[in-house]
């Protein structure tokens, strides 16, 4: 669905992206994670073709970003909502921008009210709503029209619980009808919720790519076991269950407690490194 090759940007000295390569499939969830700076935000403004790369190619659909904006449902990092129009005005000025009419319209801006939690603030104007609610309404001007590629950019920044949930259900729905999803997040969890297949940028190209299971089966797990009278031993091993139950058979003491720790997605992140970038 979305295929981005080799993209380059630069702003003056500050090399944004330096190569950076990603597909994604029609209902792939990509989450793309990385440090501040990595270059994430510039891919998906280059990718909905609000700023145009140095060099390398996107294509979505096998065709040009600027001949496919209609099928592209972006929420930015930063709000960007008119103060003065209401919630309902915002979605059907992006429902009509992309051909949605009438009963088609107004149906499909009820069912994402009702799934966002939206329902009560419709004739509410934006610029008078509270942080989570800006970030439900600009989510929901992405959504609206049913895009087959979704470029979500932090969309749960600053959310409280019940919003987050709301997002990643919505999230989740869109893939299932087929969406192609880029997904930036700061929240590794939302990645597990969400099942997200996982993209790692640092420094402006992206390092690692793949299933979180094809990502960390070379990372070590940890097996924590407390034998009577002693204190916790943590021991690092890349088969956590084989060195439990060597250690069951082989113990000499009496064991008081065993905990198996496979390896998260927060030890991933960290054994890319991409913590300690600039
Ligand atoms: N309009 C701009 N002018 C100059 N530099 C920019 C501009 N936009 C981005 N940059 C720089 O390009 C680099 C990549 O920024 P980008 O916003 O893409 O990172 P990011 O991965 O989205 O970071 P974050 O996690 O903080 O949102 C950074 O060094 C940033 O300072």
């Amino acid at each position: 669905m979305l295929v981005a090759t080799d993209l380059v940007k630069r702003y003056g000295e500050i090399q944004a992206l330096d190569g950076f390569t990603l597909s994604v499939a029609a209902g792939e969830i990509v989450g793309l994670l990385g440090h501040n700076g990595a270059g994430k935000t510039t891919f998906v403004e280059i990718v909905s073709h609000l700023i145009r790369p140095d060099g390398g190619r996107v294509t979505i659909d096998g065709k040009p970003p600027a001949a496919v904006r209609g099928q592209v449902g972006v929420a930015p990092q930063h709000i960007a909502l008119y103060p003065s129009a209401t919630v309902r005005e915002h979605l059907e000025l992006y429902g009509r921008l992309s051909g949605l009419r009438r009963a088609a319209l107004r149906s499909a801006i009820e069912d994402l009210a009702a799934v966002l939690r939206l329902t009560e603030l419709m004739d509410r104007r934006t610029g008078k709503l509270s942080g989570g609610q800006q970030r439900r309404a600009q989510a929901a001007t992405a959504l609206v029209h049913r895009p087959g590629l979704l470029l979500l950019d932090e969309p749960t920044a600053g959310a409280d619980l019940e919003t987050r949930q709301a997002m990643l259900d919505v999230v989740k729905q869109r893939a299932g009808e087929g969406a192609a999803v880029v997904y930036t997040t700061h929240y590794l969890p939302e990645l597990t919720e969400l099942q997200a297949t996982i993209a790692v940028a640092r420094d402006g190209r992206v390092i690692a790519r793949g299933s979180y299971e094809e990502l960390a089966k070379d990372l070590p797990g940890e097996v924590r076991v407390t034998l009577e009278g002693e204190e916790e031993l943590r021991i690092s091993t890349s088969d956590p269950a084989a060195t439990l139950i060597d250690l069951l058979h082989h113990a000499e003491r009496p064991i008081s407690s065993v905990d198996v720790r496979n390896p998260s997605l927060d030890d991933l992140y960290r054994s890319l490194a991409v913590h300690d970038a600039p």
